[in-house]
Parts: structure tokens; sequence; C-alpha cells
């Protein structure tokens, strides 16, 4: 036995190591956060119990109040945050309180720059929970033994927040954790009890475990404990008994985020299903945003006990920045995930929210167009998600999109669908679009001049998920939507009978030149023809209605998927002086030259790339040579 007493040095994982000191380093200026950190990771403790508890009754033991309590020892140097929640396993300590669980954490921490204030901003995004006790602490002891185990299976956890922490087997009396915070010199103020109530107020009022402190006598003697919050759940009581500091300080304990949420909605439903929900939208994005496969937002409660948090079954994938809960009063309390996958109730709760959420960004939008702006900013690329998932509020979704276009010409995506409507020509029936590498590469690509010429606004795509995006977005509002490098241009009633009719007599006085350019070109091109789209440029090259376009094929390539080889419709200008005065070469090798360079420099502008640049700039360089007569 007393073996098992003595203590073992364990290493950090490296993470941890780096989350230590940056937070030691750039958390300074907002040292009373840690009180939230710990009490809200007591307070899931309990909620983790009660849970557990559902099934297993025994666990509560004689001991079922949950609540947390928090003292402070002056004379020791010490606070203590105690609890009679779920504990901890040795295996538990040494996973939970030794490494970080996160997938991706190895990559996030590559991107910190040792730029102080930039990184303390990451580490606000990372969520730095209980290693929070080191910013007020130079030493923390975690004394904790799981429900269900017995008094002598408990572990005491010890470190320095540097390296390395220690374990050994203790003797604890009662199921929980206690938290022992050796303080800092420079955060001595901690010591004082009536500062820890204020911001037990400000930070965990709401929360529904109560939080005890202990009452003293004149001489400082303990008396008996007693609760300092309200101990009511935010999320329980009428909307309009809550401040919007209470709001606030609750989606900080929820969401584990040091800044105020951009806008929530609580809403209680009641009628077939009854549930509550209280939903935040975020400023910022989390850390790990882009990564699909990330924790949901959302805890899910049933009749106000918690039952999971990522209850990813509640909330769409593209909405999966949204913070919050969900409580609802008909799932049963035994639920899991396999219920909740498949299941009305679910269901119900996922349509609902979703409404919500949609219907709090157009609001957002239409009231507040620069903040709806950064919303955009932060989280627009996953919503643009949304209209492939969610085919039931497509058009919801659409509306909510912005897009960089050619009437406001900057890159920022500011415009709306409807503003584009709003400004179409009455006899437009299409909404004009191009996808592109860039905003550059989109705004400069030839097959914008016809349009530019008679001002016709087209939106202008350039982010990876943009092509999958209109890929399943057909209409909005009843109009098409047209890429501009696809298919057979149709400018519609947009084109007078005027301009058909140039068009039409263009086009067979250019017959014969066509046929030798597909002649040249042989099966490096689909076909060959007379272009409507461009002005200024001699030629460019399109996709067919029905081949995959130029940056499906891309976004497909670089998931390693094997693609097949998309042919180009190569489009000429016969009013070009370049293609005219090609036109006139004779000599028929020397005309192959010429077709073959127009082709490839049509490639370029549309694809960005060559699959054999180096003939193309030998190519060009033997034709200049010509042209300089050496
Ligand atoms: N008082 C406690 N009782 C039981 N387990 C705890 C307690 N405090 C922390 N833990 C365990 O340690 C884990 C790590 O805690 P930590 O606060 O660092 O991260 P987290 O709460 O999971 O995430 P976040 O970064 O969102 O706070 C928790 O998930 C929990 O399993």
């Amino acid at each position: 036995m007393a073996e098992t007493r003595q203590a073992e040095t364990y290493g950090f994982q490296t993470e941890v190591k780096q989350l230590l000191h940056l937070m030691i380093h750039s958390l300074y200026s907002n040292k009373e956060i840690f009180l939230r950190e710990l009490v809200s990771n007591a307070s899931d403790a309990a909620d983790k119990l009660r849970f557990k508890a559902l099934s297993d009754n025994s666990l509560l033991a004689d001991d079922s109040e949950l609540r947390v309590r928090v003292s402070a020892d002056k004379d020791a140097g010490t606070i203590t945050i105690s609890d009679n929640g779920i504990g901890m396993t040795r295996d538990e300590v040494i996973n939970n309180l030794g490494t970080i669980a996160k997938s991706g954490t190895a990559e996030f921490f590559s991107q910190l720059s040792g730029d102080e204030a930039k990184d303390s901003r990451l580490i606000g995004q990372f969520g730095v929970g209980f290693y929070s006790a080191f910013i007020v602490a130079d030493s923390v002891t975690v004394r904790t033994r799981a429900a269900g185990a017995a008094s002598n299976e408990a572990v005491e956890w010890h470190s320095k927040g540097e390296g390395e922490f220690d374990l050994k087997a203790i003797e604890k009396a009662q199921r929980g954790t206690d938290i022992i915070l050796h303080v800092r010199d420079d955060a001595k103020e901690y010591l004082d009890e009536f500062r820890l109530r204020g911001i037990i107020t400000k930070y965990s009022d709401h929360l529904s475990i109560p939080v005890q402190m202990p009452e003293r006598d004149d001489d400082g003697k303990h008396k008996e404990w007693q609760a300092v919050n309200t101990g009511q759940a935010l999320w329980t009581r009428d909307k309009a008994d809550i401040s919007d500091e209470e709001y606030k300080e609750f989606y900080k304990t929820v969401a584990h985020d040091f800044e105020d949420p951009l806008l929530w909605s609580h809403n209680k439903v009641e009628g077939t299903q009854e549930y509550t929900s209280l939903l935040y939208i975020p400023k910022r994005a989390p850390w790990d945003l882009w990564n699909r496969e990330q924790q949901h937002g959302i805890k899910l409660y049933v009749k106000r006990v918690f039952i999971m948090d990522d209850a990813q079954q509640l909330m769409p994938t593209y909405l999966r920045f949204v913070r919050g809960l969900m409580d609802s009063n008909d799932l049963p309390l035994n639920v899991s995930r396999e219920i909740l996958q498949d299941n009305k109730i679910t269901r119900a709760m996922r349509n609902g929210s979703t409404k919500k959420v949609l219907s709090m960004l157009s609001k957002l939008a239409k009231d507040e167009p620069e903040t709806y702006q950064e919303f955009w900013n932060t989280f627009g690329t996953v919503l643009k998600e949304g209209p492939a998932e969610d085919h039931a509020n497509q058009e919801k979704i659409a509306s909510l999109l912005r897009f960089a276009s050619t009437y406001e010409d900057k890159s920022e995506a500011t415009v709306s669908l409807d503003a584009y409507l709003e400004r179409m020509p009455e006899k437009q029936d299409k909404i004009y679009y191009i996808v592109a590498d860039s905003y550059e590469a989109a705004r400069d690509n030839p097959a914008l001049e016809i349009f530019r010429k008679k001002g016709i606004e087209v939106l202008l795509l350039s982010e990876r998920i943009d092509e999958w995006l209109m890929s399943h977005l057909n209409e909005y509002r009843e109009k098409q939507f047209q890429s501009v490098t696809r298919g057979d241009l149709d400018l519609g009633e947009l084109d007078d009978a005027e301009d058909k009719k140039q068009q039409e007599e263009l086009e067979k006085s250019f017959e014969a030149q066509i046929k030798r350019f597909e002649q040249a070109l042989g099966d490096k091109v689909k076909s060959v023809r007379v272009t409507h789209r461009l002005t200024n440029s001699p030629a460019c090259i399109v996709t067919d209605d029905n081949d995959m376009s130029t940056q499906m094929a891309k976004l497909m390539e670089a998931a390693g998927q094997k693609v097949p080889e998309t042919k180009y419709i190569f489009e000429l200008n016969p009013e070009h002086a370049l293609v005219k005065q090609v036109s006139t070469i004779s000599d028929d090798a020397k005309f192959a030259e010429w077709a073959q360079l127009l082709l490839d420099q049509a490639t370029l502008a549309e694809r960005g790339s060559l699959k054999d640049p180096a003939q193309f700039v030998s190519r060009l360089n033997r034709l200049m040579m010509e042209l300089t007569g050496a």
C-alpha cells in the first residue's frame, strides 16, 4: 500500500506546455476568468453525475445535493474550489489534466506566432479551461475521487505548471474534486472572499448548481455554507427578467468564449413539441471552425437535466458555429445519441431551431447590415455549405449569401442576391456569375467583357467552396443562375434584334476560318466557334453545359479524385486585330502555331495554368522572334 502512495512524475504533452506558457504570459490582464472556468468545470461535473445517476442511482450515495464550494485561506495563500460531482479516476486525471484531447491541437499550436497580443486572441478561441488555474496559481493541487470509487481509490495531482505533474494515491472521504490553487504573489487580491463572491455573481449566477461560499463570524471562523448565486438555470427564466448582461455572461460559460456573443435568441416552444432553446452566434470563429468534424456547440438538456454536449443532431453542419443549448420536455431522460439520430422530436427541434437561426440572421442583415457584414466575413464560408445540405431552406440561406460583384468593384463580398435582382434590368432573366481561383482572376476573365460592355452585373466568386455552392444553387426567386464561362451564351432579351443580326452575319463571314482553326487544333478542343462574350480579347475557352466546370474539376483534383480531362470549347473574336491577322496566314504550319498559341493563352486565363507551360513559352518565343525579324 505504501508504495502506491508514492508520487509518480509524468510529463505534460507538448501542447499543454505551450498552452500553459502562453496563458500565463497573455492572460494577465484578464486574470479573474480562472474562477469562471473552474466553476463551470465543477458545474459540468455535477451535470455529468446527475446524468449517470439516472441509470445508477447508487452513484449519488448519501450525498445527493450537488453543489460547488469556493473558499480562500489567506494564511495558507490558497483558494479551493470543491465539488461533489462525477470526479475522476486515475486514468482520467492523466488524460484530462496532462493532455489536450482535441483533434487538430498540434496544428493549432503551430500557428502561434510569438506575438503575445495575437496569440492571446488565439488562445481565447481555443478555450483554456482547467489550465487557467495557472494564471493565478504557481502550483495547483487536484484531489479527486470518481463517483462509485472507494475512499482509498482517490488521486492527488500536483503541478507547478512547468513541464510535469506528480500523481499519488490518496484517501478522500467525499466523492468529487477539490482544486487547490496556491496563489501567486501577484494575484493575492483573489484571496479576498468578497472579491471572489463578486466574480461568482458576475460569471456564475445563472448556473443551475448552487455555488456556495463560507459565511464567517467576526473572527473569520467558518459558520456555514451559503449559496451566492441564484441557482436557477438561466434559460428556464422568463425572457423579460433576463438582462443582456446575464445572457452575455451565460454565453461565456456555455461556449467557453472570452468575448461577448454577436447575438442570441431565446425561445420557448409550446404545442405538440415542448422545448426551450437558447442559441448564440459568436463574434469570432472558433479555431477549428473549418473542420467539419469539429464539435458542434449545442448542449442537450431534458427537463433541465444535462444530457450531452455536442448534440450534432440538433443543428445542421452548416450552422456549426451556433452555440447554446436546447432543453426538451418530450425526450426521455435516458436518450442516447443513437436514439437522437432518427427521432421525430429531435427532427422537430432541429427544424425549429434552424429556422430560428436563419431568421435571426435575416433580421440582423436587415436591421444592422454592418454587423451582418462582420458576421458574414467570419462565418460566410461555412454558411455557403447550406444550400447543398439543406434544400428545404435553400432560398432563405441564399438570401443570406454575400458576393463580390462587378457592380462594387472590390474584393469584399457585400452584394446580396436581393440587391442584385433589384438592380437588374427588366429584360434580364438570369443571375450571371463566374467562379475563378481568385478575385482578380474572376474580375479579369475575358468572358466578362460583353457583360461590362452591356452594363450587366456579374457575381465574382473565388472561394474554394463556391463551385460546390453554385452546383447546388439553381435559382433564386425564380431567376436561374448562369455561369458566364459555361455553355453557349444567350443573353436573351438583353440582345436586341440588331445585335442578333450582327452576330449572325459575323458567324457566317467567319465560317471558313472556324473550320481552319478546327483542323489545326484537332482533338485539343471540343469545338471552335465565334464568341459572343469577348470585346477586347482575341479568344477564350468555355465549358459545355454538360461538362464539368474548370473549378469543379480543380476541386476534385485537389481532393485526390481522378477527373476525366475536360475538352473546352474554343471561342474566337473575329473582330480582334490579332485574330484577323492570324486568319490571313496562308502557310498551314504557321497558322497552326498561332492557333495553338491563342488556345494556350485563353487556357491560361481560364485555368491559371497549362499542362505544358514550357512548350507554350518556347512557342511564344519562337513567334516573337519571327515578329522582331531576327
Ligand atoms: N471539477 C472537475 N470534475 C471532474 N472532471 C473535471 C473537472 N475539471 C475538469 N475535469 C475534466 O478535465 C477535462 C479538461 O478540462 P478543461 O477545462 O481543460 O477542458 P474542457 O472543459 O473539456 O474544455 P474547455 O476548453 O471547453 O473548457 C474536462 O473535460 C473534464 O473531463
